[in-house]
């Protein structure tokens, strides 16, 4: 029973048909039982709750009352009133109580949330002892919550099968589908690919690669900042943009302690050759590093290189690549 109470779960509390309903007379047992525990609270909405035999709760509806009780309930109560629409029976079988009234609204369970949220609503008018009730309430509160909590729980660990029943129908109906419709199990059912935009590939036969390089935005602070380069970025400066003026290629190596100026160098480079309308593809090992340079992208990225390097590793574009086109337009390539 105590279970049934505190289940989130609705239960038939009882099955009472229509012919078993008495009309309730007995106003002395109620009485007797309401001095028992005391009067809780009043509500006109308040229509079915449950109970267990020999312990702590007995609510009423008709009489818009909540009542609480010490002993076993015995018999059939009524309001307080004489009302005789309230009717309490008693299953035998279930050995539980069920409270409901004619005009009963929620039907004739409720549950052990609603309950409590029932007895936490303040109402205009209505003294509710329990909201006044301080750390008395809190812990009121937290109570109720672990019982909510743990009868779901207990909810669960004792309706594993419905539950699952219920996460896996969806597999079920597909099952059933397949054997109503067996021709269709187990066939790929292939779905048209998009037709592949190219509108954006190139422009005028221009690679988008190239594209993408020339519409790099100068900075113009870079494009000044070769003025204050110092001696030695000077010299490396005049020395590449010379190599890129005789257009003969080269390797050349910049090499210097974090923090001297590379990357300073770089930047003047690159707004120089890009200013001049050329195309300066800056290229790091790492990501960050790339990042920081305008239009970065790192060495694999932007020249195909395999992650995997062994004897015969080539870099995977082809001749007629929008890469191998950018390469052949590339003017200065920084990394
Ligand atoms: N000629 C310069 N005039 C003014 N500031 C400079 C100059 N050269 C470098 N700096 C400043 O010095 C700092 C370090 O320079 P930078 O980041 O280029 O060095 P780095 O060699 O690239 O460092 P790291 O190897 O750690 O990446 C930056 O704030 C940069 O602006």
């Amino acid at each position: 029973m105590a279970r049934n109470l505190y289940s989130n779960q609705r239960h038939p509390l009882v099955n009472v048909s229509k012919h078993q309903r008495s009309r309730c007379h007995n106003r002395n047992n109620l009485q007797r039982q309401s001095q028992q525990g005391g009067f809780v609270a009043r509500h006109p909405l308040f229509n079915v709750f449950n109970n267990q035999r020999n312990n702590d709760e007995v609510i009423c509806e008709k009489d818009k009352t909540i009542k609480e009780v010490d002993g076993p309930i015995q018999s059939i109560y009524n309001d307080d009133h004489g009302n005789d629409e309230v009717i309490f029976e008693e299953d035998t079988n279930e050995d539980e109580y069920m409270f409901f009234g004619e005009d009963s609204v929620s039907g004739l369970w409720v549950t052990m949330r609603e309950y409590y949220c029932y007895k936490f609503h303040t109402r205009p008018n209505i003294f509710n002892p329990i909201l006044h009730g301080g750390r008395l309430f809190q812990q009121f509160a937290v109570d109720t919550y672990i019982k909510i909590e743990s009868s779901r729980l207990d909810y669960m660990w004792h309706h594993q099968n419905k539950i699952r029943a219920d996460l896996y129908q969806g597999l079920l109906d597909n099952i059933q589908a397949g054997e109503q419709n067996g021709d269709a199990v187990g066939k790929r059912k292939s779905f048209p690919l998009p037709d592949i935009d190219k509108q954006h590939e190139t422009t005028d036969d221009i690679p988008m690669v190239i594209i993408e390089e020339t519409s790099i935005e100068v900075d113009p602070e870079d494009v000044s900042s070769h003025k204050n380069l110092n001696n030695e970025q000077r010299k490396a400066y005049d020395e590449i943009l010379a190599t890129v003026d005789r257009q003969r290629g080269g390797i050349l190596f910049v090499d210097g302690p974090g923090g001297t100026g590379k990357t300073f160098l770089y930047m003047a480079l690159l707004a120089t050759v890009r200013g001049q309308g050329k195309i300066a593809v800056a290229t790091a090992t790492s990501g960050v590093a790339a990042s920081i340079m305008p239009g970065g992208r790192t060495a694999h990225s932007r020249f195909k290189i395999p992650l995997k390097i062994d004897n015969g590793a080539i870099c995977s574009f082809t001749k007629q690549s929008g890469t191998a086109k950018l390469l052949q337009s590339i003017t200065n390539n920084l990394g």
